[in-house]
């Protein structure tokens, strides 16, 4: 089997939002597909309603398919200081084509005030690796290792754009959708995360820079957060651009356009470049000339982590299979 559906950014491309059918009679929520955690949890009829603004909510008493695992709780925090928890229900769980029949389905009983505000995201879909999933007393399966053993191939390729809509597919690797070949590369899995290495970086047309950078592929974190070397050699080439302790992140001129990066992939000299426009991440005020920088430090984290911004400009394989990663332009 295969499936897929649209992956639709929010402002700024902060987030992308992907229609996921749960139950029976099937209710469509609008989903953060996230690389970067591993529990599928939902807005629902259980949520304070003191803590929904918008949001689309899941209401197991509306499905014949939903089972309550009586006892089961789960609880998240994130890296950005959100956080929700609730309990747990399993259903039938649908992304276009592809089903997964029994898939647990967090339901949120409570909500941080991120969540509250962010009043099109209706939950998030974990796609790490199961060791990060928060249900207890028993960890409960991603969609994506539920639905491994009935996919053509054991991958989803994540396929975002700047400011148009991209794809999540599952099962099959579309030729059409990129260019070249794809590098692979071998993940580590030992922290639930996607977390490969690559083997360096190029500022505009610089010669390439040979130094590891370990992080993961993340589609839940918005920007590009790399070793503080590596965003201070960056920035160090644009006049006017400065580490802005107020807005506690690396600001910069709007204009001109910023130089392109272009980090390395494999040991055979690919790489993927990001357009310079790329890190104009957002205007940082009504001015519109000084942007926010899509390019941060990742200090205190302990990796990079490969974002949105970096992942708009790549066509991504992540094959649950051999546990690695593919890379290519498009
Ligand atoms: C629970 C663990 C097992 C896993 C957990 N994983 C993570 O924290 C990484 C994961 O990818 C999480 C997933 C996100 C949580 C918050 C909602 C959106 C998804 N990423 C994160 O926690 C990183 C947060 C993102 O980068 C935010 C997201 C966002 C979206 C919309 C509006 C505002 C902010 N962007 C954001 O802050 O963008 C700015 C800087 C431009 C404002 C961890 O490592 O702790």
């Amino acid at each position: 089997s295969t499936g897929g559906a649209v992956a639709t950014p929010e402002d700024h491309d902060v987030e992308y939002l992907t229609p996921v059918s749960i139950g029976t009679p099937e209710q469509i929520l609008n989903l953060d597909i996230d690389t970067g955690s591993s529990d599928l949890w939902v807005f629902s009829s259980e949520t304070s309603r003191s803590e929904v603004k918008g949001q689309t909510l899941y209401d197991p008493s509306n499905s014949s398919t939903a089972q309550k695992l009586e006892g089961y709780t789960w609880s998240i925090s994130y890296g950005d200081g959100s956080s929700s928890a609730g309990e747990v229900y399993l259903d039938t769980v649908s992304i276009g084509a592809l089903t997964v029949s029994s898939q647990a389905v967090e339901v949120a009983q409570k909500v941080s005030s991120e969540f509250t505000s962010d009043s099109n995201n209706d939950g998030l879909l974990g796609l790490g690796f199961g060791s990060l999933n928060t249900v207890q007393p028993n960890a409960q399966k991603t969609f994506f290792d539920n639905a491994m053993p009935a996919l053509d191939s054991p991958v989803f390729t994540a396929d975002l754009k700047a400011g148009i809509p991209g794809r999540y597919n599952f099962g099959y690797i579309d030729p059409n959708a990129y260019t070249g070949n794809i590098t692979y590369v071998s993940v580590d899995d030992s922290q639930g995360f996607w977390d490969w290495t690559s083997p360096g970086y190029a500022i505009g047309s610089g010669s390439f820079e040979n130094t590891t950078i370990k992080g993961i592929a993340d589609t839940g974190t918005s920007l590009l957060l790399l070793p503080s070397s590596v965003v201070s050699a960056y920035y160090g080439k644009i006049s006017g651009a400065k580490y802005d302790s107020t807005q506690a992140g690396y600001v910069l001129p709007c204009s001109p356009t910023p130089p392109d990066f272009a980090f390395g992939v494999g040991d055979d000299g690919a790489a993927i470049v990001l357009p310079g426009k790329y890190i104009n991440y957002a205007p940082t005020g009504s001015s519109g000339t000084t942007c926010f920088g899509g390019i941060q430090g990742d200090s205190g984290i302990g990796f990079a982590i490969f974002g949105d911004v970096a992942l708009k400009a790549a066509f991504v394989v992540f094959d649950g299979g051999s546990k690695t990663l593919g890379w290519a332009s498009k």
